[in-house]
Parts: structure tokens; sequence; C-alpha cells
């Protein structure tokens, strides 16, 4: 059983034919890449593989579960769960620490007692070089910063994929290039798994696979 399987997945906006049918299965601990011409409905396929968007018609399989077929309220747990999202513009709160964001997603999971939250944050902020910076707002931090604590957020539950859309779109090129080796870290010791949407080329060829999204369909 793969990790992620979408099978036929179609999107429409009115008369446009976004996405016309796209097959993806991803193994544990894969890094897999998708580029493709700007308007190709990448971002769109993300938001559905995230379960984020529904497609007209097609599914999608995280662990063997068939997402689209949860309710709302369970999906919307099993989303905070399984997926980890991680965004061009980094969408940290504002007014919360950079241990709070990070502990959000284990807030709103419910069940879990606060202080294995938090100390499942400072790990994460202690693995990503920003134990520093635990307390500091994110206007406080620097871009790099503010998107490995975006990286740690997207950690704390231990998702069983991470989906990152233009990750290192907003970050300058050696900034681009400790995140995206970043990627290849955790993947390596802890066996992430990763779909990451990108117009970044250094970042396409280090990936395990590239896939060109293109005329609605997606090739290797
Ligand atoms: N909510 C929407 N309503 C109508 N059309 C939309 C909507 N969202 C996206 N589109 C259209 O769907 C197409 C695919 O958009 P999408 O954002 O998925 O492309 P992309 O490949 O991610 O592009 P980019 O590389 O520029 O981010 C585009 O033509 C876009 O204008």
């Amino acid at each position: 059983m793969k990790l992620l399987q979408a099978k036929g997945i179609k999107r429409n906006y009115g008369s446009l034919q976004v996405l016309k049918g796209i097959d993806l299965e991803v193994g544990k601990g894969e890094v897999v890449a998708i580029v493709g011409p700007s308007g190709a409905g990448k971002s769109t396929f993300l938001q559905i593989l995230g379960t984020l968007d529904k497609p007209d018609s097609g599914e999608v399989w995280i662990e063997g579960v068939n997402a689209l077929g949860l309710r709302d309220k369970e999906l919307a747990r099993f989303r905070n769960e399984k997926i980890g999202f991680i965004f061009q513009f980094h969408n940290l709160l504002a007014e919360f620490t950079a241990l709070e964001n990070v502990c959000m997603p284990g807030y709103i999971q419910g069940g879990k007692k606060e202080k294995d939250i938090v100390s499942r944050g400072k790990e994460l902020l202690d693995l990503l070089g920003l134990r520093e910076r635990a307390n500091h707002l994110p206007s406080q931090l620097s871009g790099g910063e503010q998107q490995r604590v975006a990286v740690a957020r997207a950690l704390l539950n231990s998702p069983a994929i991470i989906l990152a859309d233009e990750p290192s779109g907003n970050l300058d090129s050696q900034n681009a290039l400790d995140l995206h080796k970043l990627f290849f870290k955790l993947r390596d010791d802890f066996g992430h798994t990763f779909v990451i949407v990108t117009h970044n080329e250094e970042l396409a060829e280090m990936a395990d696979r590239r896939l060109l999204m293109q005329d609605g369909s997606m090739s290797e």
C-alpha cells in the first residue's frame, strides 16, 4: 500500500479544465517535486491532495484511508493529524511566539497534554536550530527563520505526509538552499515524506522524482 494515492483527479473552474484526471502514488520517505508553468494547476492539485479542496471526481487515499469519504469533522481531524502544510508565505500567527505557533497543530488536535505538546515543540525548534528564537514573535525573525518555524509547525503532529507549495519562493538563494537541504535531512533522518510544488529547478533536481504538470496532466 502506497502512503498516498490520488486517482483520476479532475477539477474544473467553470469551463476551464484545470486537472484532467491525474494519478499520483507516493511512497513513504519519498521526496516528490511538481513543476510546471504558472497556471498549470499545481496549487490546485496540492490543495486537493491536502483535502483542503475537493475534486469534481477522483479519490485521495492517505495511509489506506479514503480521505474524501470522511465527514467534515472527521476530515478536519484527519488532516490536522496526517498532513503537514508549508506555504510560500509562512502564515505564522503574528501575535504568537515561534514556540506557540509550532505548538498550534497540537492544541487544535485535542486530547494531547500541553506539557507533551510544548516539549515536542521545543524539540523541533532545537532540531531546526531555533532554540534561541522560541520566544520571539514572527516579526522578530528573519525570513529563513520564519520558514523553519513553519516547517517545525508542519512536523508537530508527526504527519504522514508534508505538502509544500512554493516553500522557498520567498527566500533568497542561500536560505532556499538551506531549506531544501533541511527537507532531505528530515527525510533521511526521520523518513518524512514530501510533495513539493516548486519553480526552483535546483530543488526539483534534488528530488527523488520530478513531475511535470502541463495542460491538465502530469508526466514524469
Ligand atoms: N478559485 C478559482 N476560481 C477560478 N479559477 C481558478 C481558481 N483557482 C485557480 N483557478 C485557475 O486554475 C488554474 C490553475 O491555478 P493554480 O493556482 O492551481 O496554478 P499553479 O500551477 O499553481 O500556478 P502558479 O505556478 O502560478 O502558482 C489557473 O488558470 C487559475 O486561474
